[in-house]
């Protein structure tokens, strides 16, 4: 007789949770709505792309996310714990933590262009009083996991090439295992050979529970990548599903025009006159 488990098959606890999302820039007459009423969750070693055009909200998705900005209404919950109301002081001890990071489309961003390739990428270890020879040893160990050779460890961002660079940063990242990682349009900058090792990476950290936010203009970049992919248009959410799903059978007209518009995912010859269809279809 087989023993009940009533939990055996329960879903894992969603590592991010957006509910309700709504976020304004400006002030008063200023006054603009980013996001609209975002709904979406994020399992532990799940990959999201979130697709849109330029202006579609999907930097202040991430950057409500890692409370760099407030939301006006709805909630954001990020490893169980509810970051809505956060303030200041809450983010600091949450990023010390490191349980949710980012990577930016520029590496610079991410890295402090005065620190060693080691001292960027052990510097958040020590603030969480890991010592520094264990720090050093996880620096070593996660270069290895980028496919880095140790040599660089004592260079500055500025003397490493842009895919090494997007690497350190994709590394610093990581060096605090977090259970979220938001990727900004990580590989957008990069030559055709660094795109491919940034997202074979990516694909490893799937299998290690990571849950991955992938942000792009590029349906097609992320398809490959993502189990499922959310499609934001002026600020809402207007299609979610498994990635081969969106991909092979758009729901919503400006999915399908994003699909035809991805150069590794179009297929025929009228591409151009059925964009056109799109486009006056949702300008209608
Ligand atoms: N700091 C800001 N102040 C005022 N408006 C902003 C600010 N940041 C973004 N916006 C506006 O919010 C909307 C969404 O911008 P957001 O940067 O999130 O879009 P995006 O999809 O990430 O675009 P891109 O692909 O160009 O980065 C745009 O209309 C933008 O002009």
């Amino acid at each position: 007789m087989s023993t009940v488990r009533p939990h055996a098959n329960a879903a894992p606890a969603p590592v991010l949770e957006v509910t309700g999302l709504d976020v304004h820039y400006g002030r008063r007459r200023a006054r603009r709505r980013a996001l609209h009423d975002v709904t979406l969750t994020v399992a532990p070693g799940e990959t999201l792309g979130v697709i849109g055009e330029t202006g579609s909200g999907k930097s202040t998705l991430a950057r409500t996310v890692l409370g760099l900005v407030r939301a006006s209404a709805g909630s954001v919950v990020v490893g169980g714990e509810d970051v809505t109301g956060h303030g200041p002081r809450q983010w600091r001890a949450l990023r010390r933590r490191g349980v949710v990071q980012y990577v930016f489309q520029d590496p610079l961003r991410s890295l402090d262009p005065d620190l060693t390739v080691e001292d960027s990428l052990t510097e958040p270890l020590l603030v969480q009083g890991v010592t520094r020879a264990e720090a050093a040893r996880r620096a070593r160990a996660l270069l290895a996991r980028v496919r880095l050779p140790e040599d660089l460890l004592g260079r500055l961002p500025g003397e490493l090439s842009g895919g090494q660079r997007q690497r350190v940063a994709v590394a610093r990242a990581l060096i605090t295992q977090p259970r979220l990682l938001i990727l900004d349009e990580p590989a957008s900058a990069l030559d055709s050979a660094n795109r491919v090792q940034i997202l074979d990476i990516l694909k490893e950290l799937r299998a290690d529970g990571v849950a991955l936010v992938l942000i792009s203009h590029d349906l097609g970049s992320v398809a490959g990548v993502a189990d499922r992919v959310a499609v934001l248009y002026q600020g809402r959410l207007v299609e979610t599903g498994p990635a081969a799903e969106v991909v092979g059978r758009p729901r919503h007209v400006y999915t399908r025009l994003l699909v035809s518009s991805a150069p590794t995912l179009r297929t025929g010859a009228a591409d151009r006159s059925e964009r056109e269809a799109l486009r006056a279809l949702l300008s209608a």
